[in-house]
């Protein structure tokens, strides 16, 4: 960043500064002088200026991204004439300070989307029989919604299948840890944590209840998610623990059910669904997913799986919960999302107009843009009598 001081005089420590707070941190994405991280600014008489970093842990994956980012920054200066860096690392009491300013002088781990002045959507996608593309339309909506400027998280707490990772792109990536506190990896502008960073190589996850109720924990507590606008949650197909313990730890998560037209799998969906009325959580709507294949000859369409499991599982809830249950949409059977999803690149970014990407960015506008209501929500006020 340029100043208006002239290029030959010396630049200023306070330059310096001015250009470091330009300098985000890449997995917290907050200016790494409000981080803690500029250890020194040394500014020679020539306009040489050295730079002291401290890095959150050792072996930072992000190093030379830090170091070049920096290096841009300072050369910006006028009077700059040359830039070195030199990185170090956070003593441990460095890191817990970093870890409780970033839980706003926290110290104790609480699950920030269950706060009463959270302003986070917090949606929980359910399915009952397993392949019914669950994941696929979890992975899909936050890309899409992170595409429209949405703030969007994913948490992919399917321990049977983590397949989000690699439908986003982000299979070889691992979290960074400072402290207790993770960060999570993001790719095409969707913060993700998966299960399945945490398990090693392919090895199934055999945990029971309560180490799966920890495991969810942390990944709301301890994961620094930054202010989210969406948390997207892929559970397990079923009705299993986790279902329970999401509304445990995050009340008032909602509940997105994905199902395919079959009757067999809407029976099974609706049951999955019905879940809520014991939770006590609000059921958000329905998707229909494999709704169709297009002939490839005529574009008529094909009924694979049969149709109106979506409507009838939709019904049903609504009957069951006693409110408006909406069908959201319906996402036909497209061999670009299957493909996207083995790739690493969801179809509503690479082919949004196709009728599978169209589809769910439509319902990704409503879930996203949704007005984050303060209906039902505690401001914390003491009403007045004075009226
Ligand atoms: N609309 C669709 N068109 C084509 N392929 C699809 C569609 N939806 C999902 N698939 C494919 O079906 C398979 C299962 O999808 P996905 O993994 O998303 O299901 P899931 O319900 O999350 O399964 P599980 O519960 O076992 O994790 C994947 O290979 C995915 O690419």
């Amino acid at each position: 960043m340029a100043t208006d001081a002239p290029s030959d005089a010396t630049p200023t420590e306070d330059a310096v500064r001015a250009a470091l707070a330009t300098v985000n941190d890449p997995e917290i994405h907050r200016p790494i002088t409000d981080l803690g991280m500029v250890k020194s600014i040394g500014i020679a008489p020539d306009g040489a200026v050295a730079v002291g970093i401290y890095l959150t842990v050792s072996g930072c994956p992000l190093r030379e991204t830090i170091t070049n980012n920096v290096t841009e920054a300072v050369q910006g200066v006028a009077g700059v004439t040359g830039v070195s860096v030199e990185l170090d690392v956070m003593s441990d009491e460095q890191r817990r300070e970093l870890r409780d300013s970033l839980r706003g002088g926290k110290a104790e781990r609480e699950v920030p989307f269950a706060q009463p002045g959270s302003l986070t959507r917090v949606y929980c996608v359910a399915s009952g029989k397993g392949g019914v593309g669950k994941s696929s339309v979890t992975v899909n909506l936050a890309a899409a919604m992170a595409a429209d400027g949405i703030k969007v998280g994913v948490v992919d707490a399917d321990i049977y299948g983590h397949s989000v990772p690699r439908m986003l792109g982000t299979a070889d990536a691992r979290p960074t840890q400072v402290e207790d506190m993770i960060m999570p990896p993001s790719a095409n502008g969707v913060k993700v944590i998966s299960i399945g960073m945490f398990t090693p190589g392919n090895a199934p996850v055999v945990w029971r209840g309560p180490m799966l109720h920890r495991a969810l924990q942390q990944f709301l507590a301890d994961v620094f998610w930054g202010d989210l606008d969406v948390l997207l949650l892929d559970l397990p197909p079923g009705t299993g623990d986790i279902a329970i313990s999401v509304a445990q730890l995050v009340p008032n998560a909602e509940i997105l059910v994905v199902t395919t037209p079959q009757q067999a799998a809407a029976e099974v969906a609706e049951r999955a669904g019905s879940i809520a009325v014991q939770t006590h959580q609000k059921i958000v709507g329905v998707i229909e997913n494999m709704a169709g294949l297009p002939c490839p000859h005529c574009d008529e369409m094909v009924d694979v799986f049969g149709t109106g499991g979506g409507e009838r599982v939709a019904e049903g809830l609504t009957k069951t919960t006693g409110t408006n249950v909406p069908m959201l949409g319906s996402i036909p059977i497209d061999v670009r999302l299957r493909e996207g999803g083995d790739d690493g690149r969801p179809v509503v970014l690479t082919d949004p107009d196709s009728p599978a990407g169209a589809s769910i960015r439509s319902m990704a506008g409503k879930l996203g843009g949704r007005e984050r209501g303060l209906a039902g929500m505690s401001l914390g006020l003491t009403p007045s009598n004075k009226f």
